[in-house]
């Protein structure tokens, strides 16, 4: 620790943002310095005030009392009036009609319940520097804001504790990356715990930084909430909220019956009309939130029927950002970069020149609304020949009424409206258009989609990640292999 009577130094100059060499880059250079920055020390003002600190007393002061009492006045005016300037700053916003607050607050008893919808998200929008565990804070020119909450630190140990010793009983899926595990933390709060495998190409790292430095900044109640991390020692784990209804993809792909009977429990019900409505409008809302509403935009880069968590009440949040890029916008255009992604997923011009933008998420939304009409997997070789892939064989169905009909998902047991079904099937369409410039923005997916799924409100502020009211309803069940999500 610092003597508090050492000379002092001067205050280091901020460290300037190496600038990448290329868009490219602008991720990358973002994982070499894996540091985690404490507060800054309080910095002490020896500019004014008269006394030197070493030395004999100046003689001025003695001889001048009433100088001194007067600057001390002026100083004591300066600091009061910046203050109140500081004290006014922090006091919460009104509540209003227009505009939702999605601090920390928002999920108490009482506090604003207004809507962090498309329209009012800037607010909720835009990045915030962590106190803690902001890994990259400050150094990509995010906006800044205060933050209420920041993602937790955990050690191996409590994390370890909090599964059971990772028992296979709590893995509730499977990824690339690792399993992921049902864990009740310390105070009582149900997690989905993600142990990392860390391979060679440190691929595991990096996506472990993104993930951490992009969910602790960002704060939507669309976006999965990242409760904490460890990185203790070769650990690297993340902690998220637990939602309770796995990965969309395995509820809406349920096996076919005779494999389910075979693995135990029942499928669950395939999901109706309406749900699936609220689950694209969710989605529509967080890659709206990514594009439109973060500075600079955040293009995912993996959006998939996988990466789509739903919670209890099956709305839905995105999640799995390790593979996310940051520094795109629409005016200015793209980032060429290496393809990554899921098969099936990928818009052309992004697979075939690397060329990355806001509408390849678009393109991947377009192909999860398909999944959602149809029922159907992107990429299937077991369909007859000229139907493994969704988004060719789909794509001239859409504005043919005969044929969409007949290309709904038949789970849904013709249970929808017609005129929702064409104004769905229309938006898909744009989304997946080969062109990337004629695929609209997400923003207008999201006007498009609210009269269709009309029932399905924006969730408020008060839904957003990380309040303890979600998890209380679920428990971890004792029994090995009761909910494990087929990933
Ligand atoms: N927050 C969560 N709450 C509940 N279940 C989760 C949560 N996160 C992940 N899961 C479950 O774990 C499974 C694996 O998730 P994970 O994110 O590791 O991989 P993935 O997205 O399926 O594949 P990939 O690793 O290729 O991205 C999911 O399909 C889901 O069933």
């Amino acid at each position: 620790m610092k003597d508090a009577f050492s000379p002092p130094s001067p205050p280091p100059a901020p460290a300037p943002a190496p600038a990448p060499d290329s868009a490219e880059d602008l991720a990358d250079a973002r994982l070499a310095p894996w540091t985690f920055s404490p507060w800054p020390a309080p910095r002490r003002d020896h500019a004014s005030g008269g006394g030197s600190g070493s030395g004999r007393p100046n003689p001025l002061f003695t001889i001048l009392p009433v100088s001194a009492l007067a600057i001390g006045l002026v100083l004591l005016v300066a600091v009061a009036v910046i203050l109140l300037a500081v004290t006014r700053r922090a006091r919460p916003p009104k509540a209003d009609g227009a505009s939702g607050s999605c601090n920390g607050d928002s999920g108490k008893p009482g506090a604003p319940t207004s809507s962090c919808g498309s329209h009012v998200t800037s607010r909720c929008g835009g990045y915030a520097a962590a106190g803690t565990g902001c890994i990259y804070a400050g150094r990509l020119g995010f906006s800044a804001q205060p933050r209420s909450r920041g993602a937790q630190v955990f050690t191996y140990r409590e994390l370890e504790r909090a599964t059971d010793w990772f028992s296979e009983c709590n893995v509730v899926g499977r990824g690339a990356s690792g399993a992921v595990f049902r864990g009740r933390l310390a105070d009582g709060t149900t997690a989905a715990i993600k142990r990392l495998r860390l391979d060679q190409r440190r691929q595991g790292e990096r996506e472990f930084r993104i993930e951490v430095d992009l969910l602790s900044r960002m704060d939507s109640p669309y976006l999965v909430g990242l409760l904490g991390y460890c990185a203790d020692q070769s650990h690297r784990l993340l902690v998220f909220e637990y939602m309770a209804n796995g990965s969309l993809k395995s509820r809406l792909h349920h096996p076919a019956p005779a494999a389910a009977a075979a693995a135990g429990p029942p499928p669950p019900p395939p999901l109706d009309w309406q749900t699936r409505l609220g689950i694209a409008l969710d989605c529509a809302r967080a890659l709206e939130f990514l594009h439109e509403h973060s500075s600079p935009a955040v293009i995912h880069r993996d959006f998939n029927c996988s990466n789509v968590l739903l919670d209890h009440n099956y709305r839905a949040r995105v999640s799995d950002f390790g593979m996310a890029k940051v520094g795109s916008n629409r005016t200015d255009g793209q980032v060429v970069t290496r393809v990554l992604g899921t098969t099936g997923y990928l818009a052309p011009e992004y697979a075939s020149t690397g060329k990355l933008t806001t509408k390849s998420d678009v393109y991947s939304y377009g192909v999860v609304l398909l999944e959602l009409l149809t029922g159907r997997v992107p990429v299937d070789t077991q369909r007859p020949p000229g139907e493994h892939v969704l988004v060719s064989w789909a794509l001239p169905r859409l504005t043919n009424r005969q044929k969409l009909v007949q290309m709904v998902d038949p789970a849904l047991k013709g249970q929808f409206a017609l005129k929702d079904l064409i104004q769905v099937a229309a938006i898909a369409a744009m989304c997946v258009q080969t062109k990337a410039e004629y695929r609209p923005l997400m923003t207008d997916v999201v006007q498009s989609l609210i009269p269709i799924a009309k029932t399905t409100p924006a969730m408020s502020c008060s839904s957003t990640p990380l309040r303890p009211a979600l998890q209380h309803v679920i428990f971890m069940g004792p029994q090995c292999g009761d909910d494990k999500a087929s990933s």
